[in-house]
């Protein structure tokens, strides 16, 4: 395996806890259906699954052609706030900065919109330090399709193997493993109650943004 020369990260559940901001949009959506808030704890476990997941978790008893009509006011009530009580999750900070200290880059590779990342991106102050970034619609295909994570590396001009992706759902995994990228699963972020991470087979399961540092070079 060559040597690691960056390190790609997924978005909502990995670098950022999104779900306050997430829950905030469903929550408006909820409201112009006449239907009562669902509380963060219902969505948190499935926000890394993505809008449609989020929506069916807030309204099961909505049919689904319904639910997909709402996607578009959501992402719109979602771009109108996405970071107003998102955070860091901890560690990520230092996480960061020990990559960018070994002279490595780091990216993101999620399967949100392109646009709502970038402005993520924007507002956590990262436009200059994010070497690459792949959205759910910058490409044809999304995780758990390798090709993202393909295209990052070709953007950033290395091979897949020369990356280390840390991700917190199961998609995550297996993008970086037909991808051929060793792959950290990240136990601090969202899934449901049965999900077993260990079930994932990454290369390694770290309970915390911090213990990715030990994974990087001196
Ligand atoms: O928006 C989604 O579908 C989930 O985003 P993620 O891939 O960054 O977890
Ligand atoms: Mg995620």
């Amino acid at each position: 395996m060559p040597p690691l020369q960056a390190v790609l990260f997924d978005l909502d559940g990995t670098l950022v806890d999104t779900a306050p901001d997430l829950c905030h949009a469903v929550n408006r959506v909820c409201a112009d259906h006449g239907s009562p808030p669902v509380p963060l704890e219902r969505l948190r476990p499935v926000v890394s699954k993505g809008g449609r997941a989020m929506l069916a978790a807030a309204l099961p008893d909505v049919a689904e052609a319904a639910r997909e009509a709402m996607i578009p006011p959501f992402l719109d009530y979602y771009a109108q706030a996405v970071k107003v009580d998102s955070v860091l999750f901890p560690g990520v900070d230092a996480l960061l900065g020990a990559i960018e200290a070994r002279g490595l880059r780091w990216g993101i590779v999620t399967n949100k919109p392109e646009g709502l990342a970038r402005a993520v991106v924007d507002g956590f102050g990262w436009t200059q330090r994010c070497a690459v970034l792949v959205g759910g619609d910058t490409l044809p295909q999304r995780k758990p399709d390798p090709a993202p994570l393909r295209h990052a590396c070709a953007q950033l001009g290395i091979a897949a193997d020369a990356a280390l992706y840390v991700g917190d759902d199961e998609r995550d995994v297996l993008a970086a493993r037909a991808a051929g990228m060793p792959v950290v699963a990240a136990a601090w972020g969202y899934r449901l109650p049965h999900e077993d991470p260990v079930s994932w087979q990454a290369d390694r399961l770290c309970a915390d943004a911090g213990a990715v540092i030990a994974l990087l070079p001196p």
